[in-house]
């Protein structure tokens, strides 16, 4: 069977929300909710297609958009390859031209509408930042908060709190301070054993590569709670694909001061470590918010960083 590739657009509003339309009744897949698009046609670029389609079916005319994530899935009739862009800006007003409904809901309404199987990791690429903000160790706890709180004013809004150096009690002490300072304005993402994810049930947890590798075969925190894993590797990849994680941390792009002795992947293989990879990642390792760009071109969701994201 041939996979079919279609251009689908997370469409942004001024005010940040997301356009999403219901598929019509007599479609495949009729009445469940859909990012808008279509088929890509024989010989046409993705980009070109994606135009077309939001012409076609909204009536505007996009003027700014970049990769956001790529999702494989196979439905039991028919394979997709939904190539999906965020669409930054356009023009014209959106309007159902095909006589679907539209609604422009905030990124975490998403979750309450039913889209078609394959958007799940869509969803969760339109609910995250490009930036992934990983605290500093070795910071004693009024000035890591005080950090925090200026990260989050300079737009911050996904967080892991990572603390290596302190004990378990200093650490979950801390834990709890930053999930009230980042309530409503941040997704905190803590570390740890497992069974203290239950204790935190706003805090989502990122898994270590050695957690992972002893992980089983189920998720092991409810869908409501963010789970990340740090990968290094297209076999840490797999584990965190199959353990049905929302995203992941790739790492090092680059030579880091925090891991000097780690041998880096490199922007190449990277690349190829991504195709197929159905997840948002976000690239750590020696990066900027100036690489961002090619992140996303290398089909990444952005950039995890320590330095380079914390204000001091
Ligand atoms: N546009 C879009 N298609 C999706 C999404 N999720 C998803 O699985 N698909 C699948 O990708 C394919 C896209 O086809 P489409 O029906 O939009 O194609 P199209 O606009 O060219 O329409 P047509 O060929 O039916 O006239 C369908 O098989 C659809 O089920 C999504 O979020 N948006
Ligand atoms: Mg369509």
């Amino acid at each position: 069977m041939k996979r079919i590739h279609v251009a689908a657009a997370v469409i942004r509003g001024a005010d940040e929300r997301v356009l999403i339309a219901k598929r019509p009744l007599d479609k495949y897949q009729g009445g469940l909710w859909e990012f808008p698009g279509g088929k890509v046609e024989a010989g046409e670029h993705v980009e070109v297609a994606l135009a077309r389609e939001l012409h076609e079916e909204l009536g505007i005319v996009v003027t700014a958009a970049q990769p956001l994530i790529q999702v494989r899935h196979d439905y039991p009739d028919k394979q997709v390859l939904l190539d999906v862009w965020e669409v930054q800006a356009f023009t014209g007003e959106p309007h159902g031209a095909e006589g679907q409904p539209l609604m422009w809901v905030t990124a975490d309404q998403l979750t309450n509408y039913s889209f078609p199987a394959a958007n799940q990791p869509i969803v969760a690429a339109a609910r995250l930042p490009q930036r992934y903000l990983i605290t500093p160790d070795g910071v004693a706890p009024q000035r890591l908060l005080d950090g925090l709180a200026r990260a989050l004013d300079e737009g911050i809004r996904l967080i892991q709190l990572r603390a290596p150096s302190l004990s378990a009690v200093d650490y979950r002490a801390l834990a709890e301070r930053a999930l009230g300072l980042c309530e409503g304005r941040a997704q905190l993402m803590l570390k740890g054993p497992l069974q203290w994810a239950g204790d935190y049930p706003q805090a989502g947890w990122h898994l270590t590569a050695a957690q992972l590798r002893q992980g089983g075969a189920e998720r092991p925190i409810p869908a409501e709670q963010w789970l990340a894993a740090s990968c290094h590797d297209a076999k840490e990849l797999e584990l965190a694909a199959a353990l049905g994680v929302d995203f992941i941390t790739l790492s090092p792009v680059q030579v880091t001061m925090s891991h000097p002795e780690a041998s880096p992947l490199g922007w190449a293989s990277v690349a190829d470590l991504l195709l197929g990879f159905d997840r948002p990642v976000y690239l750590l390792g020696g990066l900027a918010a100036v690489d961002i760009p090619r992140a996303r071109a290398a089909g990444a969701q952005g950039i995890a960083a320590i330095r380079a994201f914390w204000p001091d």
